[in-house]
């Protein structure tokens, strides 16, 4: 099954994810407020896109299943998630103004550009590829992290919203869909595409440690010139 294969070829990538100190720390409270803060500023913007391309997805398909399928994930990101989030925004004071001046920064934006050019390249099946790790990878997470529970109310309910039903059924509706679309002619282009989408999740913690932006700091702007 492709996601077999997918799971099998990702276990590193996936298990660099869980063991990141954004992940431990956040486990353990000891995650600093403003590293939250900011992932979930930068991950706003990521819920925003993955909504819409579950719907330019489902616009190309002439497939019943897959259509309804993505649109559903739409809503269902709509209703779940993104509304949970809201609700992170009214507990942290996460205003809208204060979302809406800061852009995405490099890492966030590379993976969403990423899963637009899945849909380009190959179709919605390489969307739903591209889509699948941020569901499946987020409900080990939260399964593994149940467990032991973080002290912090809000890493909690972090925690709560990935170790959920509904959330949990969606990524096995999404992990049906993946291996409904995937045939043998496009596997290895799925395989890829996963791959990449699975990379940027480990990235897009360390965005949040390193803060990063768009900025050129003297480091790296005298390491990029000293090659020269
Ligand atoms: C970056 C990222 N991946 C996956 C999820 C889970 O939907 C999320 N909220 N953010």
């Amino acid at each position: 099954m492709f996601t077999d294969q997918a799971h099998a070829q990702t276990q590193a990538l996936w298990d660099a994810s869980k063991r990141h100190p954004f992940i431990t720390q956040l486990q353990a409270g000891t995650l600093p407020a403003a590293t939250f803060r900011y992932y979930l500023i930068q991950d706003h913007h990521y819920l925003h896109e993955f909504g819409k391309l579950h719907d330019l997805a489902a616009d190309q398909s002439h497939d019943p299943r897959v259509v309804n399928q993505l649109r559903a994930g739409a809503a269902s990101l709509r209703d779940g998630e993104i509304a949970v989030r809201q609700t992170f925004f009214d507990r942290l004071n996460i205003t809208p103004a204060e979302v809406a001046a800061v852009t995405a920064a490099p890492t966030c934006y590379a993976y969403i550009s990423h899963i637009y050019r899945a849909l380009l390249t190959a179709g919605p099946a390489g969307a739903v590829a591209g889509l699948l790790p941020c569901y499946w990878l987020y409900a080990e997470i939260g399964q593994a992290l149940a467990g032991t529970g973080s002290p912090v109310p809000i890493y909690q309910s972090w925690i709560d919203t990935y170790n959920a039903d509904d959330y949990t059924g969606a990524m096995h509706d999404q992990l049906a869909l993946a291996n409904y679309v995937a045939t043998p002619a496009n596997t290895d282009a799925l395989l890829a595409i996963f791959k990449k989408s699975s990379w940027y999740e480990l990235q897009f913690w360390q965005m949040a440690l390193d803060q990063e932006d768009w900025s050129i700091t003297d480091a790296n702007a005298a390491s990029a010139f000293s090659r020269h």
